[in-house]
């Protein structure tokens, strides 16, 4: 079987996010399932200049404004079909936003187009598999020619536009409609996207859970409801062998579950980019610094960490207002509290593996592969108990203590108390050198690869296209 993968990102071509790491895994981790993934993605300068072969196999003369053509070839293991639309995608920097921080203004056209491509191309395969908004039009133009999964990774990205965007769509006047695209009156790339597809998934059981009530349904729990036969969470992996601590190059040295002593050189490698002294518990936070993320329960908590001797090194990029608060954290606590403000794949991958802890206090997770990551590097995660963090972190509870089970720190609600008590909590442990020492192993022996997950994608595409 054949999937035509559509999305906006893609590891290691473009990443703003995890949307890209999964893309980027998703193919390898079903090849072993007997599942060949091709890739569409909008051809970005990155991209474009990645692709090696490139074979036209489709070209419009006008394309929302502009000649487009697909190209089809490879890179770094991955098969890819690229959009080529230099009106639309021929420009530097981040694959949303402009110069100025703000959304490029015609991204509803750009992603129209990713959608509008993907149906023309989905002839020959047997699936197609859209991830996220940007990818969410697929189905109203491929209008039932194909077998549709949709993999909401956030339901916070919502494509909302007025209804004047939907002329300039090219559809049938009937999608515009509860039962198409119309959503509260405009249109609706995600809703599209909700509505056409045969499956739904989102990447953990507990966000599949979430976001089909008032709560967690940002607007569509009731879609969601009604297409709860549909719904369904497969958690995240991560590319074990390209996340791998034994053999990660950004490292100051390599370690492994057998020699987990060597991230101390990371550690002091870590403290010195982030003009941290000494002390202990280390705590990283690695993230887009937005609400969602909790960044700011950070801040409101750090007295608590500074009391337990705690250090704080952040690395993110995000809301000009949190970077601001982050960089003030950082000036009125030298040598306690460290800023990167930026996007450094080589730095976060240190970090992993120098701090003693990361902390993931998300208000909401579909899954989080920062906690993975921590996992896999052998930092034990500090996690709000929501989404995929729920999941995917066993919490370092009396019964998992005596049972050798603990891998990080659970904690609720999402608030500041309620952060500021699982750092105490985790300082406690990590002064207990053999107690953290072994939930050290444990998260070092996590399974956060594929594996599993690739085998339900497996069944899922199989159950869709033999009905
Ligand atoms: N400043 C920075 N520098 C370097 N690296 C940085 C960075 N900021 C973030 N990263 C990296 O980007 C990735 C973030 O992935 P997450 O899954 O944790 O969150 P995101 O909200 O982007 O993803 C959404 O999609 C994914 C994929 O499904 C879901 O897991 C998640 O819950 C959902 O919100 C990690 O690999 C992290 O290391």
């Amino acid at each position: 079987m054949r999937v035509l993968a559509v999305a906006s990102e893609c590891f290691p071509l473009v990443k703003t996010g995890g949307l890209a790491d999964v893309v980027g895994a998703l193919p390898g981790a079903l090849a072993a399932e007997g599942i060949g993934v091709t890739t569409l993605l909008p051809g970005y300068p990155a991209v474009l200049s990645a692709l090696e072969g490139g074979e036209a196999v489709r070209e419009w003369p006008e394309l929302f404004g502009g000649p487009a053509r697909l190209l089809r070839g490879a890179t770094a293991g991955l098969d890819l079909i690229v959009l080529e639309a230099a009106h639309l995608y021929g420009r530097p920097g981040n694959p949303y936003l402009g110069p100025d921080g703000q959304d490029w203004a015609d991204n509803p056209i750009r992603f129209a187009a990713l959608g509008r491509a993907a149906a023309e191309a989905a002839e020959g395969f047997g699936i197609v598999h859209a991830h996220d908004w940007q990818a969410g039009l697929a189905g109203a133009y491929l209008r039932g020619a194909r077998p549709l999964v949709f993999t909401i990774h956030n339901l916070a990205f919502q494509g909302r536009y007025p209804a004047e965007l939907f002329p300039r769509l090219g559809l049938p006047a009937e999608a515009f409609a509860v039962e198409g695209l119309e959503y509260f009156g405009g249109v609706g790339f995600l809703k599209a996207g909700l509505h056409y597809a045969d499956r739904i998934t989102t990447v953990s059981p507990t966000y599949a859970a979430e976001i089909r009530t008032p709560e967690g349904g940002m607007g569509l729990d009731g879609l969601l409801r009604h297409r709860a036969a549909a719904v369904s969470g497969i958690l995240n992996g991560l590319d074990t062998a390209e996340w791998n601590p034994a053999t990660d190059q950004h490292l100051a040295a390599r370690f492994s579950l057998a020699e987990p002593e060597a991230r101390a050189a990371n550690r002091a490698v870590l403290q010195a980019r982030f003009g941290l002294g000494e002390g202990g518990p280390l705590f990283l936070f690695v993230g887009r610094l937005a609400w969602q993320k909790g960044i700011d329960l950070v801040l409101d908590a750090l007295p608590a960490l500074l009391a337990e001797g705690g250090l704080l090194a952040i690395l993110g990029t995000g809301d000009r207002a949190l970077e601001a608060r982050c960089r003030e954290a950082a000036a009125v606590n030298p040598g306690r509290v460290g800023a990167v403000i930026g996007f450094d794949e080589g730095l976060a991958r240190l970090g992993y593996g120098g701090a003693d802890a990361v902390l993931v206090p998300s208000r909401f997770e579909p899954c989080g592969l920062a906690q993975l990551c921590a996992l896999r590097y052998g930092a034990p995660p500090v996690v709000t108990r929501v989404g995929g963090l729920a999941d995917t972190v066993i919490d370092a509870n009396e019964a998992a203590l005596a049972a050798g089970a603990a891998t990080g720190v659970q904690f609720a609600p999402p608030s500041a108390e309620a952060l500021a008590g699982a750092l105490r909590r985790t300082a406690a442990l990590w002064r207990d050198s053999p107690a953290w020492a072994a939930m050290r192993r444990n998260a070092l022996a996590a399974d956060v690869s594929w594996a599993r997950s690739a085998g339900r994608y497996a069944d899922l595409f199989k159950d869709l296209v033999n009905g």
